[in-house]
């Protein structure tokens, strides 16, 4: 049965969004969504209603801080993980006992990194607190470079921006949506799932042209961007923690590494133990999604499981055509 409107999570609800962002969506082409009823496209991106609220509210009101770090992914690339992993890896001197009263046990990372354009800039009353936040402060969005509020580009904060092959991002995303079931959506077959995020029409969409604004800045600008793939995580996570703890300007010491501390953070932040808490077994987020949907089975490939060959030749001729010219592999 489909959710009816007043159950479904507050995010994919389309009432309630301002004039000014009416006045816009009036403007700009819309595509039935398979996540929520409508995807709008601004600056070259698809987006679901209330999260291009957000989006315009944070373009204009955001004030990026030099000392700010911005986990930056496309959806299902692994955001979950990494905000777990940053969370851990800049509260490691407030926090040295990982598996006592460490706030990742009973907080579900999204409330402990919120989103920009999906929970802070949704909810005016958050917004003034921002800057009673201590630095660095952590937060994360979905948003394109392309639509990055002025002020994140203009200051030195750093952006850590994560991204995951499209053949696993996608079975993720069509999980995700299929077990939301919402009322409205009308592409929740894989075939015609599939069929829009090839022509980009996804959340946050199109996926390739996302990785390839990141991918291109990273390039220009090692310094602010760093780009990591889920399955580098995966393959070699103590380099990639490493290398994360050195880009946002917090390495760890010879003693640390010594004492383990590493090893710590990444079984604390691991799928097997964060998936079993309590907290992540139950509840959800502010925004309505449940914690447990965040925690599906976090493998790399399991989209064999799910898509014929056809579906991954196809998939995988749009990667080379789209990404392969820039250098760009999965
Ligand atoms: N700790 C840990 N380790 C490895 N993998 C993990 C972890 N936590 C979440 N996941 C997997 O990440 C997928 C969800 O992606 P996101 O967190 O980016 O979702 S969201 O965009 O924030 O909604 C989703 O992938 P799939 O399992 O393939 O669906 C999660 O299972």
């Amino acid at each position: 049965m489909p959710q009816a409107n007043n159950i479904m999570p507050k995010y994919l609800q389309e009432s309630e969004v301002s004039q000014e962002c009416k006045d816009l969506i009036a403007t700009l082409p819309m595509e039935k969504g398979w996540l929520a009823s409508h995807l709008h496209q601004y600056q070259g991106f698809w987006h679901i209603t209330r999260q291009l609220q957000g989006v315009l509210s944070c373009q204009k009101h955001f004030n990026a801080l030099n000392s700010d770090i911005l986990i930056v992914t496309t959806p299902k690339s692994g955001t979950t993980w990494l905000k777990a992993w940053t969370f851990a890896l800049l509260n490691r001197h407030k926090y040295p006992k990982m598996f006592e009263n460490h706030p990742l046990l009973t907080k579900n990372p999204h409330f402990l990194v919120p989103f920009l354009e999906l929970d802070l800039y949704n909810d005016k009353d958050l917004v003034p607190n921002l800057n009673s936040i201590p630095s660095p402060r952590l937060f994360s969005t979905h948003l394109p470079y392309v639509s990055l509020p002025k002020s994140v580009i203009d200051s030195d904060c750093k952006i850590v921006y994560l991204c995951r092959d499209p053949k696993d991002a996608f079975i993720s995303l069509w999980h995700f949506t299929n077990e939301l079931k919402m009322e409205g959506t009308c592409a929740n077959s894989l075939e015609d799932s599939l069929e829009k995020f090839c022509n980009g029409v996804s959340l946050c969409g199109p996926f390739w042209d996302h990785v390839l604004g990141y991918w291109k800045e990273s390039l220009d600008q090692p310094k602010k961007i760093m780009l990591m793939r889920y399955e580098e995580m995966k393959k070699n996570p103590s380099f990639v923690l490493k290398e994360l703890a050195r880009f946002v300007g917090c390495p760890f010491s010879k003693e640390e590494e010594d004492e383990g501390v590493i090893d710590d953070i990444l079984k604390l932040c691991s799928f097997k133990i964060l998936s079993n808490l309590e907290v992540n077994k139950k509840g959800k987020l502010s925004s309505g999604e449940e914690h447990r949907a965040f925690f599906r089975c976090g493998k790399v490939g399991d989209f064999k499981n799910y898509l014929t060959i056809e579906m991954i030749e196809k998939l995988d001729m749009i990667t080379e055509k789209k990404l392969g010219h820039y250098g760009f592999r999965f």
